[in-house]
């Protein structure tokens, strides 16, 4: 699969967010997209999804064995959300709201027998390391970071060939975010994977490419390129802590 991002110019409000924006996103892989708060991460995977228009350029997304095919192509997407709202009375268990996202993507296809998807929703949330105790539990009634492996379940238990993620690790405690890390390293070989991050150290060693967004500019590259110091002092300014040749992000997200 292939994103391709020409001259991609988002506003939000007045604020020009994304500026001539030009990047292909390659898959099997992992695309990693930076930049401080506000810089247009979101904004970026809002534009993907096409629930926010460009004031010019376009987003195309297409497979690679069916070059120009168009159409359709949006229901191969996945998506996982910064921030998910969920009303404190929503009657809607862990595990409903796994097999939910199951039955709405798969509306579509052929009938799968319950014990098929029932296993789907056990690994998921197995991978997740979301506890047996908690998958009868109301979504309401979990905390943030359960929350967060919860939307991470929902997409584990599809097969959609890209999906974007929104800070997955961000409410994750330290020895979970290693695991998550390794499960969205082990999608990478699989799926075209877009992932925004404050820090990308962590799932560094399965990045293909780092696009760093800065307030209407952006640097793409291979992480060698847009990790080094010239690139993030520029984008971070003070921000970018430089000890010797390395250079670290100290972000108060
Ligand atoms: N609904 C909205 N209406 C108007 N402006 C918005 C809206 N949402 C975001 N913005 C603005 O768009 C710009 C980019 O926001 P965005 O959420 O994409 O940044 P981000 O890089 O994801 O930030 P963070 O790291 O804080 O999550 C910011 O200036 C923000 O204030």
């Amino acid at each position: 699969m292939i994103i391709e991002l020409i001259d991609l110019t988002v506003k939000r409000g007045h604020t020009l967010v994304l500026n001539n924006l030009n990047a292909v996103f390659e898959g099997p892989g992992l695309i990693q997209v930076i930049g401080p708060n506000g810089a247009g991460k979101t904004t970026l995977l809002l534009t993907i999804l096409g629930l926010i228009k460009p004031v010019k350029g376009v987003v195309r997304i297409r497979d690679t064995e069916l070059k120009n095919s168009g159409g359709g192509l949006r229901e191969t997407i996945s998506y996982i959300p910064q921030k998910f709202h969920i009303p404190r009375d929503a009657p809607i268990t862990l595990w409903e709201f796994v097999e939910s996202y199951i039955r709405a993507y798969e509306g579509s296809m052929p009938f799968r027998s319950s014990h098929t998807v029932k296993r789907r929703i056990e690994s998921a949330l197995e991978m997740t390391g979301l506890p047996k105790d908690s998958w009868g539990k109301k979504i309401s009634e979990l905390s943030g970071g359960q929350l967060q492996r919860a939307l991470m379940a929902r997409v584990l238990s599809v097969d959609s060939e890209i999906i974007l993620m929104d800070e997955p690790l961000s409410n994750i405690d330290p020895e979970g975010r290693g695991a998550l890390a390794e499960i969205i390293g082990k999608l990478s070989s699989r799926k075209l994977l877009v992932v925004t991050n404050h820090d990308p150290v962590l799932l560094l060693p399965y990045t293909n490419k780092i696009l760093l967004l800065g307030y209407g500019e952006y640097r793409y590259g291979d992480p060698d390129s847009i990790l080094s110091r010239e690139v993030l002092m520029k984008i971070y300014k003070s921000c970018a802590i430089v000890f010797g040749e390395h250079a670290h992000i100290a972000d108060w997200h």
